[in-house]
Parts: structure tokens; sequence; C-alpha cells
């Protein structure tokens, strides 16, 4: 028989807004949502809307660029999100990140060409993350220079832009074919949900059965990639 889950209607879930990243987030954050009762299709329907509902479920969502899903939320345009721990590192916003979904996992690292000497002036680190790059030199007491790049950011070193990089490793096979290796690990990176601290008080009938939905969602997903020998190969070959 069928495994029978609540829907999010069933379980109060009406009438509320998500914004979530349309980039590789997507396709996992609709797994997960699956999980209660959200339906796939609501999410990764194959057409250009940039707002998309499951009428079912009461939930509708806005298809937003990663960096743009907490500034949605601290205003209230959307009730709850779903973002990277390194955006709402990188920036501060006000807001309550209750679940860590344990999607979208990868590492905040350092990294550069092998065996290369320290330059004999101010280190230059290229990053798309320079506040997470400066407040992590910082804590080392080492003077840097930061260039801030906007992707593709293994070439720096590569070119000469810079000595090392601050980025996000997953598999590690980017860094893997462009020469480049790992130096230090800044931090572990993951999605949260993210929620608008007023829509936490005035939709808390809507928005807390999410929430709490959500945590054994997210529970089975870990359990399910601690189970795979391919995501144990992934992460080792990142380090
Ligand atoms: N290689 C990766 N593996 C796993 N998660 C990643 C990886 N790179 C980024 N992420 C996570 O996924 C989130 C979204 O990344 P994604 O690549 O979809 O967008 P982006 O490149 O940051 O933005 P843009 O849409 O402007 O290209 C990041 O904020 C981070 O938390
Ligand atoms: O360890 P890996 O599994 O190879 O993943 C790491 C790569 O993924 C991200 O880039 P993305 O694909 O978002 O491209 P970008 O250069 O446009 O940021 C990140 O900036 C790395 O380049």
């Amino acid at each position: 028989m069928p495994e029978k889950r609540p829907t999010l209607r069933a379980l109060g879930g009406r009438g509320v807004t998500i914004a979530v990243p349309k980039g590789r987030i997507l396709k996992p954050l609709a797994d997960l949502l699956e999980k209660v009762g959200v339906r796939r299709e609501a999410l990764l329907a194959d057409d250009r809307t940039l707002m998309r509902e499951d009428r079912e479920a009461g939930v509708s969502f806005l298809l937003l660029k990663p960096d743009d899903v907490p500034t949605y939320v601290e205003y209230g345009a959307a009730d709850l999100g779903v973002v990277g721990r390194d955006v709402l590192l990188e920036r501060e916003y006000d807001l309550y990140a209750p679940v860590d979904l344990g999607i979208g996992r990868c590492r905040m690292m350092v990294a550069g060409l092998p065996d290369r000497p320290a330059p004999p002036r101010t280190l230059r680190v290229a990053t798309k993350f320079p506040n997470i790059a400066a407040a992590h030199y910082a804590r080392r007491g080492i003077p840097v220079e930061i260039i801030f790049v906007q992707g593709s950011v293994e070439l720096a070193p590569i070119t000469g832009l810079a000595d090392v990089i601050v980025d996000l490793v997953e598999s590690g096979e980017t860094l893997r074919q462009n020469g480049l290796v790992t130096f230090e690990t800044i931090c572990d990176v993951s999605s949260v949900v993210v929620a608008n601290r007023a829509a936490l008080k005035l939709k808390r009938d809507a928005i807390a059965p999410i929430l709490a939905a959500l945590e054994p969602a997210r529970a089975a997903t870990t359990d399910a990639r601690t189970a795979s020998p391919g995501t144990r190969r992934a992460s080792r070959s990142a380090g």
C-alpha cells in the first residue's frame, strides 16, 4: 500500500509564501518538500514562471536568485525562505533560522595552487564571499587584499589574479580539474529555512506546522545521505 503522507494543508499550512533559490538547490528541495506533501511539479515546472503554487498544500513559491532569498523574507514579501548558510554568513539579515534542511551540503574552503611559496607582499584572496574571507583572515591575524569576483573563481590563482581563493567546495572536482588543492576549511555549509519574524508570530498557525513537518523530512534526507557510499566518496575527495 502506498505510504500516506499528511499534506501541508492537512497540517494547517495555508497561505504561506516560501522564497526558494532557483539554481542547484531546487531539485533536492522539491524531493524534500514532496515528503511533506508538496507536488514536485509545483516547484519544478518546466516553464519560466517565477511564482508557483501548490493549492492543495496551501503554499506558493517565489523562485529567486539565492542571494535575494533572505531579502524577500526579511522584508516580508515571503514568509519563509530556503537559503545556504554561506549567503547568511556573507551579509547580516534580521531573520529567524529554525530548521537546517541538510541539503546543498558543501564547505567554504581556502584553495590554491599546490606548493606555491608565500608571496613577498600582502596575500591576495579572490572570492565571491568577501565578508566571509575577510572575517576568516582577520580571525587569523593575517592581512589580506580581497579581490571580489562573481564566479569561475578557480581561474584567479591560475592566472595570477590572486594567490588563493575562498570558495564553496562540494565534490572537489572543479578544484581538481583546474589543478588546485584545498588548504583549509572555513565552515560547513547547508541550506536552512529562514522565517520572517513578524510572520512567525502573525501566521504562527500556518507556519509552525510547516517547520514541524520539515524536521522529520530533513532527518530522513540526512539518513539517506549517510547510507550512500557515493556521498561518502564525494566528501572525502573534497578534502
Ligand atoms: N558546489 C556546490 N555544491 C553544493 N552546494 C552548493 C554548491 N555551490 C553552491 N552551493 C549551495 O547552493 C546555493 C545556491 O548555489 P547556486 O550555484 O544555485 O547559485 P549561485 O551560483 O550562488 O547563484 P547564481 O544563481 O547567481 O549563479 C549556494 O548558496 C550554496 O549554499
Ligand atoms: O566541488 P565541486 O562539486 O566541483 O563544486 C564547487 C563549485 O561549485 C560552485 O560553482 P558553480 O557551479 O556555482 O559555478 P560558478 O563558478 O558560476 O560559481 C563553486 O563556486 C565551485 O566552483
